[in-house]
């Protein structure tokens, strides 16, 4: 656990980069600061680790006071992440990844084969172990900042932007893959983003700083979408915060599909005739995984690859009703395909089942409010 108690920082030129922060980062759970630029969030996070002295007020790491530890002790235990990876220029991969498990006493050769395994793990084959930092894309980078905070094993991260320095592509990626990461290792690590939208989908509490350094609200995603504590809030968390909000109100699993009728590549016309419900007969391999739409209105003669209408998404049933309801928008039928964990066809979901799930949820948060 990491807890602030009323730290204030205030700059030799008088800036108040922080002001009566008060938070607590529960153990094993990622706690995202959130906040408009200057609001203070690189501030208090560099005071955990003591780059930065607060001014007044405490914060305690593990339930001792940082004041009182020994500084290089207290960067020891703590891993610490930050944008553009910070990667020593002149070691290899292995070599910087080695670094900090050095830094604890673990004997070199031990120190690199924890490199060796944390390089798989961040999802970087073995040979990239032994390229030097420029020879790899900002991801890249990216992923070996992680394993290297991760190679003394450290109880807490700190992270600060660690995944703003690459497109959004590559962004989702790592994101994802930390998620998966994170779900392993329990770590209990504070991050640090301008991103809301990376802030909802990573922390397991959000705390939104506003200019000023003062803590405007803390919740889970959840609570902040459907219960932003004032405007300020409300706005930075988004005009579509009714959009984001289906990401954390159910999975594909709570709606009910309806069966879709398929057909193969090479079926003449006259079975996917046979089989469509209307416009649109959805393709599917000899797995049953789906490969596109066709469209009935078009003149063919047999199913074939290069004529299937690909706009749907696809979603497994594991997905967030965001990205059901997203499948059923972007699908030209209307009718948004839902897959098993393996890619299989399970069946489709229309805009009224999305609806009813989320007028069920509705229904079921006023009786909890009620009760
Ligand atoms: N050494 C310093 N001396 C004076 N003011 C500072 C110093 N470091 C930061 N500040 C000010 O403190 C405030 C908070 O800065 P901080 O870097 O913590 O903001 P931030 O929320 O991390 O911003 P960003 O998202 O732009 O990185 C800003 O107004 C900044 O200008």
């Amino acid at each position: 656990m990491i807890v602030f108690e009323n730290v204030v920082k205030r700059f030799a030129d008088g800036t108040v980069g922080v002001n009566g922060l008060s938070l607590t980062a529960p153990t094993g759970k990622l706690t995202v600061l959130v906040g408009p630029s200057g609001c203070g969030k690189t501030t208090a996070l560099r005071m955990i680790n003591r780059l930065i002295l607060p001014s007044s007020g405490s914060i305690s790491i593990g339930g001792e006071p940082s004041a009182r530890m020994d500084v290089v002790t207290l960067r020891r235990r703590i891993g610490y992440v930050i944008q553009n990876a910070g990667l020593f220029p002149h070691r290899t991969v292995v070599e910087n990844i080695a670094t900090t498990a050095r830094l604890n006493g673990a004997t070199k050769s031990k120190a690199l084969a924890t490199a060796r395994e944390l390089l798989e793990r961040v999802g970087l084959t073995g040979d990239f172990a032994d390229r030097y930092p420029w020879q790899l894309s900002g991801g890249q980078q990216q992923r070996v900042g992680v394993a290297r905070a991760l190679a003394s094993d450290p109880q807490f991260m700190l992270m600060d932007e660690p995944f703003s320095a690459v497109d959004p592509v590559v962004r989702t990626q790592l994101q994802d893959e930390f998620l998966r990461l994170q779900q392993e290792i329990g770590k209990t690590i504070i991050m640090v983003t301008h991103d809301i939208d990376e802030a909802l989908k990573l922390g397991d509490q959000v705390a939104v700083l506003r200019n000023g350094g003062t803590l405007a609200q803390v919740a889970t995603p959840r609570q902040l979408l459907a219960q932003p504590a004032d405007n300020f809030v409300a706005d930075f968390v988004g005009r579509d915060r009714g959009y984001r909000f289906l990401g954390f109100a159910g999975t594909a699993e709570g709606v009910r599909l309806a069966a879709e009728p398929t057909v193969r590549l090479g079926a003449p016309v006259e079975e996917a005739r046979g089989a469509a419900l209307g416009r649109w007969v959805l393709a599917v391999d000899d797995h049953g995984r789906p490969l596109g739409w066709v469209d009935l209105d078009r003149p063919f003669k047999q199913v074939r690859h290069d004529q299937l209408n690909l706009s749907g998404t696809v979603t497994a049933q594991g997905d967030p009703l965001r990205a059901v309801l997203d499948a059923v928008l972007s699908s030209p039928s209307g009718r948004g395909v839902v897959t098993d964990a393996d890619g299989r066809l399970l069946g489709t979901a229309t805009l009224a089942s999305v609806s009813a799930v989320l007028e069920d949820g509705r229904a079921r948060d006023w009786a909890e409010a009620q009760s």
